[in-house]
């Protein structure tokens, strides 16, 4: 908590490089390019299957899990790698940690996407 004046310029600011991060992990990253893709391919899936709002809610949940989660993921590795170029230890650790939220969300959207769409693809 600080004691700086409220100043909406600087919550414009915040909102820009909010975006710039956006843009860079959408563009740049190439795993965030490969997440774009797959939440593009869920979503005009759940338009053509005419999902309930329920379904559609926990669709959209997953998906942002998983986007938060390979954010957060990209942010921590290239902290990791400023703060310790050289291969260490502990930085290993903090690296394995952050992929496995990735992972963990990742399990998790294949899970409710399967519980979705498979009944409605195949049965
Ligand atoms: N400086 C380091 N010290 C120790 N282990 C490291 C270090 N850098 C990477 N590693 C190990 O290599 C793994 C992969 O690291 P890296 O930074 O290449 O992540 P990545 O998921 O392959 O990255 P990208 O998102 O760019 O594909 C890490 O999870 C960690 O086990």
């Amino acid at each position: 908590m600080d004691n700086q004046k409220f100043s909406i310029t600087d919550r414009i600011k915040s909102f820009k490089y909010a975006f710039h991060g956006i843009k860079l992990f959408f563009i740049n990253d190439h795993n965030g390019r490969v997440h774009l893709f797959a939440a593009i391919i869920a979503i005009g899936l759940s338009f053509y299957l005419k999902l309930s709002a329920l379904e559609w809610i926990a669709i959209l949940g997953v998906i942002s899990a998983v986007i938060v989660a390979e954010i957060l993921n990209a942010a921590i590795e290239k902290l990791a790698d400023v703060v310790s170029p050289a291969i260490h230890p502990k930085i290993k650790i903090v690296k394995d940690l952050a992929a496995a939220a990735v992972l963990v969300a990742a399990f998790l959207a294949v899970a409710v996407g399967a519980i979705i769409f498979i009944p409605k693809l195949f049965l």
